[in-house]
């Protein structure tokens, strides 16, 4: 039986368990659930706060977990410390950064005027590793969330925390300073050395099915022969597009998958080479 931890609440919840159902598995009915069998896939579902996912996965007790980057990284143990997860395949969602940002009215602008002040955030492991490495001496304030209020009420001279839009910052009247610290997403997390079983490679191939159908498109064109190549140089496909003959003497018709950010400046392009009756369709499921 394969046992996976998915986010019970939190940002990632949702798209987690929308990821994993569009892949075939059998997701809980309400947000009380705390696991769900699901028998036809011989696999069992729990539902832990996004924090903790990693330990779990690390102790071995379940076998995968979906979490994001930067808590897998909060909470691995330092090295030599204990068994670890490590970072499977990155699933398209949850994209974040986590940076620092101070008062846009303090004179703190730059990343090394942080020496001496204090830091308020909820990724404290992620934050001192940091400044142990940037040799910055600073103060860790450790809180739970709202962080971004931290300097208005004292406790803290700048943050380092979560920035998605960067609307929370903006309201609490804090700018950004220097690069991100580390950009996230939601990941799938396995333990560290544990053996690639049969079920664990299938939910792979589910999920990389669910990111393609989610990214590509497939892309239909007719063309005459001559512009063959300079056509399907545009549109190479990801093996090599299908080329068939059109009952049309000296005219093929193409199929090939693309980007779906690309559709338009593609089709564009096709038409101006001279391709016609060029048709975009939806990638329903995959396997690549
Ligand atoms: N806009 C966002 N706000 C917060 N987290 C985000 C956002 N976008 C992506 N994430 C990711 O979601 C995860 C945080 O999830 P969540 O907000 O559930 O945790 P939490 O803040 O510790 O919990 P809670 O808010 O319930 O106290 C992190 O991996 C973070 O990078
Ligand atoms: O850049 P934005 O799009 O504004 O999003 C980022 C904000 O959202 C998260 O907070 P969350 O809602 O998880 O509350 P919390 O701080 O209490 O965890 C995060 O900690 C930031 O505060
Ligand atoms: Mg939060």
């Amino acid at each position: 039986m394969l046992r996976i931890a998915v986010p019970n609440k939190g940002v990632l919840s949702e798209p987690a368990a929308e990821m994993l159902a569009e892949s075939g598995y059998r997701q809980r009915r309400s947000t009380k659930d705390l696991a769900v069998l699901d028998p036809e896939n011989d696999t069992e579902f729990f539902y832990l706060r996004p924090r903790d996912i990693a330990v779990y996965v690390a102790a071995g007790t379940l076998d995968v977990g979906i979490t994001g980057r930067d808590m897998l990284l909060e909470t691995a143990p330092a090295d030599g410390e204990g068994p670890a997860a490590v970072e499977v395949m990155p699933l398209g969602f949850g994209h974040s950064s986590f940076r620092f940002a101070s008062p846009v009215e303090s004179d703190i602008e730059r990343v090394d005027q942080l020496a001496g002040k204090r830091i308020a955030t909820a990724y404290p492991v992620l934050l001192q590793r940091f400044l142990d490495d940037a040799g910055i001496s600073a103060g860790v304030v450790k809180l739970d969330g709202a962080v971004e209020t931290a300097c208005r009420l004292g406790v803290a001279d700048a943050v380092c925390d979560v920035v998605e839009t960067g609307t929370t910052l903006r309201a609490a009247g804090l700018h950004i300073i220097g690069d991100p610290v580390l950009t996230s997403e939601a990941v799938l997390v396995r333990r560290q050395g544990a053996e690639e079983i049969p079920a664990v490679a299938q939910l792979r191939r589910r999920l990389r099915g669910v990111l393609v159908a989610r990214q590509y498109v497939m892309l239909d064109y007719d063309c005459p022969n001559d512009l063959l190549e300079k056509a399907t140089a545009v549109t190479p496909g990801i093996e090599g597009p299908t080329v068939s003959p059109l009952q049309t003497p000296g005219w093929s018709a193409v199929r090939a998958m693309i980007a779906r950010t690309e559709t338009n400046r593609v089709m564009d392009e096709l038409w101006e080479l001279g391709a016609r009756a060029i048709l975009v369709t939806s990638i329903h499921a995959s396997r690549i």
